[in-house]
């Protein structure tokens, strides 16, 4: 299996470039689908497992699919969609490959997708998706591991109304509702940049979306969409991976391509912690020089905080000065890090959604296991600076969000290789 090894205490110094957002593209590479004529090509898009498994999806419905990794292009070519078929061994190692609904069912007027599944951080249910395309107008049908869905006349815009802000739901709406006859008002809609990012994509398809963005998203139906070119925006998560990198060894990082406008809360919270942030429009230096203080976080949809921040927050709080709390918001299972992190010497304790974490002095360097993405990058963040050696297995978690990590953290100084034992 192999393994990242960490060899701890080194301090962070030096840039580190983002790559383009994974919860950015996987919806834009799927939103390709409409394109029925000219081919789309996307920059900056980040050389993830999950840019790998939706381009498998896309190949596997007849769609040409190429990735340039020196360029960090994609190529892709949807003119003839061959089949609206999803199968289970796709979806089942990445539940964003859902997101091909909408689309398929815009397009085509039927899609057929294995069931997700639940996944290590909770059940995860798509009924927000499904009752969207109902109210659009297609017919659900669930049987055998799939769900079938079909609009065979086409989809027709309504108004709904989603009872949490998910955001696989809002895209998945979205992208049916640019091909249905009408207009659609999509109330409670998720605000995160990347529904924008998706949004934008869109309309230089020639969609009619305004309000991304914004708690109502209002979508003018057109008949066709094109194949363009797009830019994917910069990976937020991954510079605030790299900001708590900084401030856990105390280092001084300049985190480039960073948009701090999509950071506020992260942002927010390292300064609460002691740490100094520098925004400008290029990036954010990220310094620090003492133990950080423990500060509370909660997870929320955007603009609050992310949950895809939380364990990486909670590496920095088991080295923090005081006791810092953790609430889990967004997913009832995100906690599966805090066993790992306790095998390293911290002090946690689980009371329901929140964690009650106890800075300690040092954490020791062992063998840990990345139980999902950003629970490896709390590992990995642990690991560096941990006493000693840290050995963090099941990696292809953390392949399937982080462009380029050990590449990238060595070039800042840190003692980390990939290794196959
Ligand atoms: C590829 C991608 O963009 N992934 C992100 C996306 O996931 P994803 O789109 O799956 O997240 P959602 O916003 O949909 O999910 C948030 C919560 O809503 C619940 N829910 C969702 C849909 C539904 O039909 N019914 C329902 O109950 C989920 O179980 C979860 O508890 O947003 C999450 C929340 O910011 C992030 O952690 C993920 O990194
Ligand atoms: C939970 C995540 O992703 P996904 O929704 O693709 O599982 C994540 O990026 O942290």
């Amino acid at each position: 299996m192999e393994k990242l090894i960490i060899n701890g205490g080194h301090r962070l110094e030096g840039r580190v470039k983002i790559s383009g957002a994974k919860n950015a593209v996987l919806p834009i590479i799927a939103a390709t689908l409409l394109g029925q004529d000219g081919p789309s090509l996307l920059d900056e898009v980040p050389a993830l497992e999950d840019v790998h498994t939706i381009s498998e999806v896309l190949t596997e419905l007849g769609v040409k699919v190429q990735f340039d990794s020196e360029k960090d292009t994609l190529f892709v070519d949807s003119s003839v969609i061959a089949s609206c078929e999803a199968p289970y061994e796709l979806v089942r190692k990445m539940r964003a490959s859902f997101l091909i609904m909408g689309p398929l069912l815009a397009r085509c007027g039927e899609a057929k997708i294995s069931l997700p599944g639940g996944c290590a951080i909770g059940t995860r249910p798509i009924d927000l998706h499904l009752k969207g395309f109902e109210a659009l107008g297609a017919e659900i049908e669930i049987g055998h591991g799939f769900i079938q869905a079909s609009a065979p006349h086409g989809l027709k815009g309504a108004r709904i109304y989603l009872d949490f802000p998910s955001v696989g739901a809002t895209e998945n709406i979205m992208m049916a509702a640019c091909m249905a006859q009408g207009q659609t008002i999509l109330e409670n809609p998720a605000q995160e940049p990347e529904i924008i990012d998706l949004a934008n994509y869109l309309n230089v398809m020639g969609a009619k979306i305004r309000g991304a963005g914004t708690n109502v998203i209002k979508i003018d139906g057109v008949t066709k969409l094109i194949g363009k070119n797009y830019t994917i925006i910069p990976d937020r998560i991954e510079a605030g991976t790299y900001m708590v990198a900084a401030a856990m060894t105390r280092g001084d990082v300049y985190i480039e391509n960073a948009i701090s406008e999509h950071l506020k809360p992260v942002i927010a919270k390292l300064k609460e912690a002691g740490v100094t942030i520098e925004e400008d429009v290029n990036g954010i230096r990220v310094t620090c020089d003492k133990q950080t203080k423990a500060v509370d976080v909660k997870t929320m949809p955007y603009p609050g905080f992310p949950t895809d921040m939380q364990a990486q927050f909670m590496a920095m709080l088991t080295v923090s000065e005081g006791t810092g709390l953790v609430t889990e918001t967004v997913f009832e299972n995100r906690f599966m890090h805090v066993d790992e992190l306790k095998r390293m010497g911290s002090n946690i304790k689980i009371d329901g959604r929140t964690s009650v974490v106890e800075g300690v002095q040092k954490l020791t360097g062992c063998q840990v296991k990345a139980t999902d993405l950003r629970a490896g990058a709390a590992m990995v963040l642990a690991g560096l600076v941990a006493d000693g050696e840290t050995q963090v297995g099941y990696i292809h978690h953390i392949d399937r969000g982080y462009d380029h990590l050990v590449t990238k953290l060595c070039g800042l100084g840190a003692d980390i290789r990939r290794t196959e034992k």
